[in-house]
């Protein structure tokens, strides 16, 4: 059975909150959906069922389920993919407007949408004859689905639009008025009002999703070739990957809500903290590193500049289980070993003949060196280091809310890194 930590809650929805959690023994990071009520059980159980059975780029991916037994309770929890992007809302909250999530933000978002329930189209396809039982949030509800006519494809294009409108404006398409806004959607004739500062082409691609009759409704094929989304570039996909280690993440992340996870069990990620520390303490010796008791720590690169390429290979796979593909070091200077394996935070350690000690910087690059300090500039892309004396040299590279600890090991007397560079 997995062992995983519960950080902090990241969302709430209709049933069920959702936690960003770590798998114990390999570092992964992911979210995990947990409902304990009955009637939410469920419904998780069912979104357990369907999403197990779904593979795509445009849907979250399943990574498990299990049952955990937290403050006397037995809960169900959906384990999937970390999506760090957060929501149209969070970016509007971030930039505390609406209106200023701009067009292009919701094309992307639309484009992903539109794929994601085109490839729902082609792997749950409707079972005609079986009486239709309303599912969604009555507000996105098609009419034909409060009418409790049909609910199928054509359906899910009218909430998408329901959607969009929401994106652009940060309020519903109809406004709440419980029964009376469901009579409005099914049995008025009226359309949701289109938002004005949507560019015309996007209002014409609403248009083609808000048609009261379904079968006047645009096909997912159809608005894929839409010139609203036909010319989305991939760039504005969000190409982030999801974080795939805690070394991805601040303390904070896990700060909140640390856990029951195992059963029966408490974990806490103090212990980790200090393994970590007890970990590059280890590494401190009089001779400068000891890696002999490298136990524990996954080395990323080896030395640069006599690398087979069969080697590389290797090695690029090894660096992405601790997220290191993206970060390039360049081949002058003298770093012996580069390894990582440690979480990012203020340490001080030490050893028997020396002691090192770093500092984060939200959005740079704090180091020092071993005998004789070291001096860093840093920037958001572009580091330049230079480290005298020989010995360790600790890195916590903060883009974002991302965190890269890297452990050096340093072999010339001398010696001064330059153009170390990091590509995000
Ligand atoms: N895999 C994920 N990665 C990151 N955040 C997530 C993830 N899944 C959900 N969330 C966050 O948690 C919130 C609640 O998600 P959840 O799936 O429970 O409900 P919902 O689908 O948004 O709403 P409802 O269940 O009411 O239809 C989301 O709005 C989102 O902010």
């Amino acid at each position: 059975m997995v062992s995983w930590v519960r950080g902090k809650c990241v969302g709430k929805g209709s049933f069920g909150s959702v936690n960003l959690a770590f798998n114990k023994q390999t570092g992964a990071v992911f979210a995990v959906k947990t409902a304990s009520e009955a009637n939410q059980v469920q419904a998780l159980d069912n979104e357990i069922k369907i999403l197990s059975s779904l593979s795509s780029p445009y849907i979250v991916k399943f990574l498990g389920d299990d049952v955990s037994f937290e403050s006397s309770r037995a809960c169900r929890n959906l384990h999937m993919e970390y999506l760090p992007g957060g929501t149209v809302a969070d970016l509007a909250s971030s930039t505390r407007r609406f209106a200023d999530v701009n067009e292009e933000t919701v094309r992307s978002f639309t484009y992903c949408i539109v794929s994601a329930l085109k490839f729902r189209v082609q792997r749950l396809a409707p079972q005609s004859g079986e009486p239709v039982l309303p599912r969604g949030s009555p507000l996105w509800m098609a009419p034909e689905v409060i009418k409790r006519e049909y609910q199928g494809p054509e359906s899910d294009v009218w909430s998408l639009g329901c959607t969009i409108i929401e994106m652009i404006t940060g309020k519903p398409a109809w406004e709440d008025h419980g029964a009376d806004s469901l009579s409005r959607i099914g049995f008025s004739n009226e359309l949701p009002e289109l938002p004005r500062q949507l560019s015309v082409v996007g209002q014409d691609f609403l248009k083609k999703c808000l048609k009261r009759e379904p079968s006047q409704r645009w096909s997912c094929d159809q608005l894929l070739e839409h010139p609203f989304l036909a010319s989305v570039s991939p760039d504005l996909l969000g190409n982030e990957l999801s974080p795939r280690c805690v070394l991805d993440w601040l303390y904070s992340d896990f700060e909140e809500d640390i856990d029951v996870t195992e059963r029966g069990t408490s974990s806490s990620f103090e212990s980790i903290e200090v393994s970590a520390r007890n970990r590059i303490g280890k590494l401190v010796g009089s001779e400068g590193v000891n890696w002999e008791t490298r136990d524990g720590w996954v080395e990323v690169r080896r030395r640069c500049g006599h690398s087979e390429r069969g080697e590389e290979e290797e090695l690029a796979a090894t660096s992405s289980v601790c997220s290191y593909d993206s970060v390039w070091i360049s081949e002058e200077g003298c770093i012996e070993r580069e390894v990582c394996n440690s979480i990012g935070s203020e340490l001080h350690v030490d050893g028997p003949n020396r002691s090192i000690s770093c500092g984060i910087c939200r959005y740079g690059v704090v180091c020092t060196g071993g005998e004789g300090g070291g001096c860093c500039h840093y920037g958001s892309q572009k580091v330049e280091l230079s480290v005298e004396g020989r010995g360790l040299l600790v890195l916590f590279i903060h883009v974002n809310v991302r965190v890269y600890p890297a452990v050096f090991s340093v072999q010339l007397s001398s010696c001064s890194l330059q153009g170390v560079e990091l590509l995000f």
